[in-house]
């Protein structure tokens, strides 16, 4: 609380050093305002630091924000600023404007010239940002772009590839807009490049995250993968899809949704056993079943359509569970995309390698500095400062916040909650106060759609289905009676301006219709009450909600269902009141966000291992990828992997040393003087000068040492990348196998790490062999463009 105070004071003293250049930059010229950037970088180049500068640099923003836009940041927004610059996080409530507030602390640190990124949480809010605010940084002299296509500009040329080049000039902006899932995968394509021409991407320096805790915590369990190389498709998934259909309830497995958890009782484990005529399921040479067979119960007891992802076109799309918006490119590693898809009756996808594969929590790790801004993050405060290292600061409103909150109202069942919404709606309607009314799911926001209908009211619907129309409908939502369904996907960032006479009618009123937490709760009511004006929230919720299903205990269950009995008597409507349902309901909701912070912390151990091995994995990787002379690491691989290869040959009998050598050397027949078979020094030497005599072969084809060590290059990255696909891979499947043994009293954390760790070492070995293959079995060729042409067996 104390340390709390501290900060604040020293940010309202920066505060009031910014105030004080207001007027000087109100005096200048637009010449003279614009100036102050060279001045700046001067500062700079000499030796001044950036916090030294900001007061001036904020000034110059601020004006530039005035002049260009009509907008002069208040002082809470500067205040926020000087957070984001400290690499904390501001927690500035939603409406108070933080799309502005970025503006200062992303022109100050793109100075030193070495990028500033404002990551954003969707496509949507990237490019309506920087289309607004490229005009101020660009007037400022600053560079800006967003790192992806924008919409606007892609007409018809949205399939055509995106080169090299283009993406490197994106990224060399001063200032970058961008999503956090674009980040990632260009991130990983990036690393996966063998030529350093077709890199796009320089160090990571500074990051704004906006919508930090959806960034940090909501999906810092998700994993973005890229995939390579299908590997055989099994069959399995269809057998495992019919076993689980045939189960019966209880008798064959049991479901604990609170723990988020679905197995096979005795009776299932046996009919598992006759039914894939095995003798043991929990047999090593099983596992594949046993796999399959939890995949298809998760497919089936945990994933459901219109929720958890949409089934369009012959195709599963997953839906983001933050925001409800489809995540395109995007498969659940492991299989159980195909599950699914198999669950659901289409065509499966290709089973895909992981290639590569980084969360966000790792991918902003790598920043050298990283802030953060939301409207609801003090809640979790504590879990960023443990595992982010990132303090909260709390940043006052401008003007004080006037919507209302009110309670919730509590139905038993999913029909009664989505009536009195619609009646709420309607008379809503009646008075020409606009609503935007927020369904769970996909699926309800078009059952309340045709409800709606069935009313006569006309209304916009906005969910995964009809993104493209997002703007459009989001500048028609806050006029007089209009009325909006949405999925959450209008949670974040959505900025609705309310239409002429709106205030004096009460302003927006946002109506939820679904349990939810709390963080996403106060994120939909923030679409209300923006800036000071009027509005009101209110969130019907029923005991069926799947928020409340999956965590709910028996005693919550017996509740339930007594009421429903009460209602098949001929009761219509039951509305629930008092404290008590309330006080179950608040236990429920700290249960589960306390759940889901023990899983996201269980997520980070995974994943500080990946980011070591990943860490020490590109290290090597820079260092061939970048080195203009390879001979002496091709000799140091070559060396190791043959003693690598002897270890593994422990016979050496004259069959087993030819065998080796036509697998790993040459195809040819080689004389091989048998006195040197039983002496461990002289075979090597011979194997040693085997593969210099091959690579020397390999030299006269090409033209210069230039294209040797393009050669040498190939060769090591191909074996590197196989060696690491294979890595990662293990990784991802590791972490499936082994995430539920916590529940059988084993430390899943601890198992995990040891196990990469020999899997990592083990990998380096295979790859020291792999690169004589891809040396020495390899086939070269020189096009009549001069260009070297390799091709690996
Ligand atoms: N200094 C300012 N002067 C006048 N209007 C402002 C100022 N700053 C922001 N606004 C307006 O306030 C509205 C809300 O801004 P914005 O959408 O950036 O809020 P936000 O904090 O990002 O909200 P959310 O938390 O919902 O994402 C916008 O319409 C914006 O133009």
């Amino acid at each position: 609380m104390l340390l709390d105070q501290i900060e604040k004071h020293r940010v309202r003293v920066l505060l009031n050093r910014v105030n004080r250049w207001r007027d000087r930059m109100r005096a200048m010229s637009d010449e003279e305002l614009q100036n102050q950037t060279a001045i700046l970088r001067e500062q700079l180049a000499k030796g001044k630091t950036l916090e030294q500068i900001l007061p001036r640099a904020y000034a110059t923003v601020r004006e530039a924000d005035y002049r260009i836009l009509g907008l002069f940041p208040y002082d809470v927004q500067v205040m926020g600023a000087i957070v984001l610059h400290k690499g904390y996080i501001a927690e500035m409530k939603t409406g108070e404007g933080k799309t502005l507030t970025a503006t200062m602390p992303l022109y100050l640190n793109a100075l030193e010239g070495k990028g500033a990124m404002l990551v954003t949480p969707n496509g949507y809010l990237a490019e309506r940002d920087e289309t607004q605010l490229a005009p101020v940084y660009e007037w400022l002299g600053l560079t800006v772009s967003t790192a992806f296509r924008k919409l606007s500009d892609s007409k018809g040329q949205s399939e055509k590839k995106i080169s090299a080049a283009e993406k490197r000039s994106w990224y060399n902006s001063d200032i970058i807009y961008t999503t956090a899932s674009g980040l990632a995968f260009d991130f990983l394509f990036n690393n996966l490049e063998t030529e350093k021409a077709n890199q796009y991407l320089r160090p990571f320096n500074y990051a704004v995250i906006d919508e930090v805790d959806e960034v940090l915590l909501d999906e810092a369990e998700s994993p973005f993968v890229v995939a390579n190389s299908p590997t055989v498709l099994s069959n399995l998934y269809q057998a495992a899809d019919d076993f689980v259909t045939s189960l019966i309830p209880k008798r064959d497995y049991r479901l604990k949704r609170r723990d988020n958890a679905v197995w096979l009782t005795y009776h299932g484990v046996r009919k598992a056993e006759a039914y894939f005529r095995i003798n043991n399921l929990y047999d090593a040479s099983s596992r594949e079943i046993y796999r399959h067979i939890a995949l298809a119960l998760r497919a089936h007891f945990f994933l459901k359509n219109g929720h958890d992802y949409l089934v369009t076109d012959g195709k599963v799309v997953l839906l983001d569970e933050a925001d409800g918006r489809l995540k395109k490119g995007i498969k659940v590693s492991t299989g159980l995309h195909q599950a699914i898809e198999q669950k659901e009756h289409v065509d499966l996808t290709e089973n895909q390698r992981t290639a590569a594969s980084i969360t966000f929590p790792s991918l902003f790790g790598l920043f050298n500095k990283v802030s953060g801004m939301s409207g609801t993050v003090k809640v979790s405060e504590e879990e960023f400062i443990n595992v982010y290292n990132m303090k909260v600061i709390q940043i006052p409103t401008n003007k004080p916040v006037i919507r209302r909150d009110l309670p919730d109202k509590i139905f038993v069942t999913t029909a009664d909650k989505l009536m009195a919404a619609i009646n709420q709606t309607i008379a809503f309607h009646k008075i020409g106060r606009p609503v935007l009314l927020v369904a769970g799911s996909v699926e309800n926001s078009e059952i309340i759609s045709e409800l709606l209908l069935n009313h006569g009211i006309v209304h916009n619907v906005l969910n995964a289905f009809n993104e493209s129309r997002e703007a459009a409908m989001i500048r028609e939502a806050g006029q007089q009676g209009a009325v909006t369904v949405a999925t959450n996907m209008a949670g974040r960032g959505t900025d609705i301006k309310l239409g002429k006479g709106v205030k004096e009618k009460g302003g927006l009123a946002v109506i939820g219709t679904e349990m939810l937490s709390e963080r996403v709760k106060l994120q939909l009511a923030g679409r209300a009450g923006r800036q000071g004006d009027p509005g009101t929230s209110q969130f019907y919720i029923s005991l069926e909600d799947k928020y409340i299903s999956q965590a709910s205990t028996a005693r919550f269950k017996n509740y339930y269902r007594h009421l429903i009995a009460k209602k098949n008597d001929g009761k219509p409507i039951i509305q629930l009141h008092g404290p008590r349902i309330r006080f179950s309901l608040l236990m429920l909701q700290n249960r589960v966000s306390s759940n889901a912070e023990e899983a996201r912390k269980q997520t980070n151990k995974y994943e500080t291992t990946m980011k070591l091995q990943r860490k020490s994995f590109h290290e090597i990787r820079e260092h061939v990828i970048t080195s203009k002379n390879l001979e002496q690491t091709v000799q140091r691989w070559i060396d190791e992997g043959i003693d690598e290869l002897l270890k593994r040959n422990s016979q050496k009998s004259l069959n087993e040393i030819r065998n080796m050598i036509n697998r790993h050397f040459t195809y040819n027949d080689i004389e091989i003087p048998q006195p040197i078979l039983s002496n461990p020094k002289q075979l090597k030497e011979f194997l040693k000068k085997l593969s210099n005599q091959i690579l020397t072969q390999k030299r006269v084809q090409l033209i210069n040492e230039e294209q040797l060590n393009r050669f040498y290059r190939k060769a090591l990255l191909a074996a590197m990348d196989e060696g690491w696909t294979d890595q990662v891979d293990y990784l991802t499947k590791l972490k499936a196998y082994i995430d539920g043994w916590g529940a059988m009293g084993r430390d899943p954390g601890y198992i995990y790490q040891v196990r990469a760790f020999n899997q990592f070492e083990q990998m380096l070995r295979e790859v020291k062999i792999n690169t004589i293959n891809k040396l020495l079995l390899s086939t070269i060729g020189i096009n009549e463009k001069q260009q070297l042409i390799v091709s690996f067996n």
